[in-house]
């Protein structure tokens, strides 16, 4: 089978915004969905919506986001450093997304894509490991689908890893080793069967392993640097 090749137009990056407010504007299930993840991302939440759903209730209620009870209005987005425009009245989405761009605000429009600025992907995260899955809109449902496919080869194990990676590497790093860390330690670590040792629950084995590939990586750079 051939697929066509079209280009992407957009840039993947992690945006880092703890502090700074996210303005949602609608408190239906896609609105709750989004405040989910700019909770994660640690962000002060604004929801403009005459309704909300229990659980968006639930958040205002426990002061965990502030919320306008009534329908949007010109003035809304000021101070955001992001906007969601996910009401279900289509009219109200695009002037959200009009102003939000008026004010050079980065903006996502739920039903209408192309209006926003930038888009959602499907999140699979274990521990500090992040796989974000995107159709450039042309199919969410199957974006989806395979961040779930995913999961399935990515288990919680690779979490596990990282933790004990974050350590090792502040390690070899404090030894002046990061190159060898960025090589092949870390490849010869998972051949030698690291990712089973984790899946199993053999956590302490696992450390046993990296301990002693540490120190044969430590006695053959000293013997490199001739100390
Ligand atoms: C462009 C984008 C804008 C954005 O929201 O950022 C967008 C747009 C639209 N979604 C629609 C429908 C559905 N979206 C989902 C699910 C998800 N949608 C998500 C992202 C995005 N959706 C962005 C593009 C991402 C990409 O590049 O692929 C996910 C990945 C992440 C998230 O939303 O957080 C999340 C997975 C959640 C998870 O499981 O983690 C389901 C399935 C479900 O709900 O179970 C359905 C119903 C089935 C179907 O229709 O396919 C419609 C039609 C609406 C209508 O018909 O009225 C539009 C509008 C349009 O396409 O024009
Ligand atoms: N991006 C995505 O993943 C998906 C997008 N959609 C689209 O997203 C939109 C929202 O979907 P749902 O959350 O399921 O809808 P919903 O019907 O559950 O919620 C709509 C929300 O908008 C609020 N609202 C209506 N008029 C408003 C106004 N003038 N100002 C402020 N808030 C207002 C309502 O009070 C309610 O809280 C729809 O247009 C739908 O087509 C739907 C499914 C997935």
């Amino acid at each position: 089978m051939q697929v066509r090749n079209q280009p992407f137009h957009h840039l993947t990056i992690s945006l880092d915004l703890a502090g700074r407010r996210a303005v949602l504007v609608g408190g239906g299930a896609v609105a709750a969905r989004k405040a989910g993840v700019l909770r994660e991302a640690g962000m002060e939440l604004v929801v403009v919506a005459p309704e909300l759903t229990p659980r968006l209730a639930e958040l205002a209620a426990a002061g965990e986001l502030s919320w306008r009870q009534r329908p949007w209005a010109p003035g809304d987005l000021a101070g955001a450093a992001l906007v969601v425009a996910a009401t279900s009245d289509r009219e109200v989405n695009r002037q959200v997304a009009d102003e939000a761009r008026l004010l050079g605000i980065a903006v996502n429009v739920a039903d209408r894509p192309e209006e926003g600025t930038c888009r959602f992907p499907a999140l699979l995260r274990r521990g500090r490991l992040e796989i974000a899955v995107g159709t450039e809109g042309s199919a969410p449902a199957v974006a989806a689908a395979v961040r779930d496919h995913v999961a399935e080869a990515i288990g919680e194990e690779y979490g596990e890893l990282l933790e004990l990676l974050a350590e090792l590497r502040e390690k070899l790093l404090t030894l002046g080793m990061a190159k060898a860390y960025n090589t092949d330690f870390v490849k010869n670590l998972m051949a030698q069967g690291l990712m089973e040792m984790l899946r199993g629950g053999e956590r302490a084995e696992a450390e046993r392993m990296i301990e002693a590939a540490l120190s044969s990586a430590v006695d053959s750079h000293a013997s490199r640097s001739g100390s």
